[in-house]
């Protein structure tokens, strides 16, 4: 049921698609169709269904931390981390910066987890999974052990392909096929 209300809320408020290729991606590609999830991390009930279904999803491979590079991946990992606490599970949440910060503690990663803590890795898309392996990248760096990668979509662009070449897997809550469809 929560699936279900979420995917029609994608659809009906994220799914942006074209006649032509006019939405340039994080990769530099253009594409006929661009998935805003940010009109649904931003909004309650979405907020409350995306941390509700990514808890699930992650909460089998029993994680000490979530997060992942900010932007897309904050909201997730706060609403999984708030849901995980409700259900007497708490996972606490971390943020990938995209630089690491100039001056005080010169950290890339916000976050009360130390070194050794296993961490799954979000995305609100998963299209090259550039930005998700830049997030992996900096968990390993900090010492983590990361567990895989956890999307709300991913757009079959090669970044599952891309995430397997570092020995990880992803796990997405829909796929752009069911969206598009
Ligand atoms: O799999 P990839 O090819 O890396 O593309 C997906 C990334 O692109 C978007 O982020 P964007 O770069 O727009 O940044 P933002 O989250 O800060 O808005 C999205 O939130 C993913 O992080
Ligand atoms: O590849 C991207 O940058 C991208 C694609 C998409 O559909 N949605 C998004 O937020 N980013």
């Amino acid at each position: 049921m929560e699936r279900e209300r979420l995917k029609a809320l994608i659809k009906e408020r994220s799914l942006n698609v074209a006649d032509e290729p006019i939405f340039k991606l994080s990769s530099g590609k253009l594409s006929r169709y661009y998935v805003d999830l940010k009109r649904i991390t931003f909004d309650p009930e979405g907020i409350y269904l995306v941390g509700k279904l990514m808890y699930d999803l992650i909460k089998p491979f029993s994680p000490d931390g979530v997060g992942g590079l900010t932007l897309g991946a904050d909201p997730i990992a706060y609403s999984v981390a708030f849901i995980s606490y409700m259900d007497g599970n708490p996972i606490k949440p971390f943020v990938v910066r995209k630089e690491a910060k100039e001056h005080g503690m010169k950290r890339q990663i916000e976050g009360v987890l130390q070194e050794g803590s296993r961490v799954a890795v979000v995305e609100d898309v998963v299209t090259t999974a550039s930005s998700s392996l830049k997030a992996v990248k900096a968990c390993r760096n900090a010492g983590f052990e990361v567990i895989g990668v956890f999307c709300i979509v991913d757009r079959k662009e090669g970044g599952r392909e891309a995430i397997r070449e570092q020995g990880l897997e992803l796990y997405s809550l829909f796929s752009i096929d069911e969206l598009l469809s």
